[in-house]
């Protein structure tokens, strides 16, 4: 395995520009994948610097494409790159770059939502969870349909500690379209801030980097592009189980515009709804009467920490979703009308 400190000369030798690459092997890009190519090596250089230095690192890029990205990771430095692509298309021209940075380039063809990272790279990099991050990094220009789900999937793996972060707090440097970006980073009380805000914020130091111009790709996407760096928290700023704070936040944003407490409600059932709310704030010290927005990650920690404890007390409450028993009451509903329309008809 590289990434030994061996590779003195880490440039690249003279290639095929990534626009050559796209005519010689016919890569369209598809609508279907998500596919905007950024072939400007002064801006896949900017985003690979906001990962660090990647001198003799191992990293991850995920959807390579055409592979200008991986040309700047190369050209940092790094030793052993893992690349994982969905599409078939671009794995020649990526065996290409592979051999002219002979030992340094790994190809994986796959899915990254599926991909098993914690088998992608040797166990000895691993860093304790406390210490300094492990020398390992995530960098990718995702598509668009993938990035969401992706963090949200990452971000849970942050708190559970497996996938990429069985080797410790790998980092993460990965476009978002702006809006994504913007939430991701948003701040207490601003326009922006949502579920995805408070999911990033209590795993990780979340830092927006630049914007990326639309017209910087090929083709060009209808939004502008966030980069965005991640390093997971050495204490996330919520200690309670990744799917009972994602319930929370949850609740809670589902009527952004009216206060907190109207989302905090239905995490109880209709019987003891206002009684169990009443509890959650007055323990939590949370003002019923401020907005999803203004609620800080302090605020949702004394919130997770309560529920968690309310949880405990009362049997079947952290299974309980009132989504289920609106579609419950609402099927008994339609099976008594259906039996009071029955008791007008003529039995024969
Ligand atoms: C927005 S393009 C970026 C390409 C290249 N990194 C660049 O910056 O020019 C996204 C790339 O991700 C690939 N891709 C899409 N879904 C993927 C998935 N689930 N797993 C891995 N790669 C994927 C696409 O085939 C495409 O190459």
């Amino acid at each position: 395995m590289a990434a030994t400190g061996k590779c003195a000369s880490f440039r690249l030798p003279p290639l095929p520009t990534i626009g050559e690459i796209i005519k010689l092997y016919n890569l369209r890009a598809e609508k279907q994948l998500s596919q905007n190519f950024l072939l400007d090596m002064k801006l896949t250089d900017k985003i690979v610097r906001q990962a660090g230095n990647l001198r003799n690192a191992y990293v991850c890029e995920v959807g390579p494409g055409p592979g200008g990205l991986t040309r700047s990771i190369l050209n940092a430095g790094a030793a052993d790159l893992l690349v994982v692509e969905k599409d078939t298309r671009f794995i020649p021209g990526l065996k290409l770059l592979s051999e002219a940075a002979p030992g340094r380039v790994r190809i994986v063809h796959g899915d990254i939502l599926t991909y098993r990272m914690d088998r992608g790279f040797p166990p000895h990099i691993a860093k304790r969870w406390e210490d300094e991050p492990p020398d390992l990094h995530i960098i990718g220009n995702l598509p668009f349909n993938v990035s969401t789900p992706l963090i949200i999937k990452w971000l849970e793996d942050i708190s559970n500690r497996t996938g990429p972060f069985v080797f410790g707090r790998t980092r993460l440097t990965l476009t978002f379209q702006k809006e994504v970006a913007e939430r991701l980073t948003a701040s207490t009380g601003s326009r922006q801030r949502s579920r995805l805000s408070i999911m990033a914020q209590y795993l990780c130091n979340v830092k927006s980097c630049f914007t990326i111009p639309g017209r910087a790709f090929v083709p060009k996407p209808e939004v502008d592009v966030g980069v965005v760096h991640f390093t997971p928290l050495a204490q996330p700023q919520i200690q309670q189980p990744f799917k009972l704070v994602e319930k929370i936040v949850k609740n809670v944003f589902q009527f952004r515009r009216k206060h907190c407490r109207r989302g905090l409600e239905m995490l109880f059932p209709e019987s003891r709804r206002l009684e169990l709310a009443e509890q959650l704030l007055r323990e939590s010290d949370v003002d019923p009467t401020l907005r999803p927005v203004d609620l800080t990650l302090s605020h949702f920690r004394a919130l997770a920490d309560t529920y968690s404890r309310l949880c405990a007390q009362n049997q079947g409450l952290i299974d309980y979703d009132f989504r289920e028993e609106l579609t419950e009451n609402r099927a008994k509903r339609r099976a008594d009308r259906s039996k009071e329309l029955d008791s007008y008809t003529v039995k024969r």
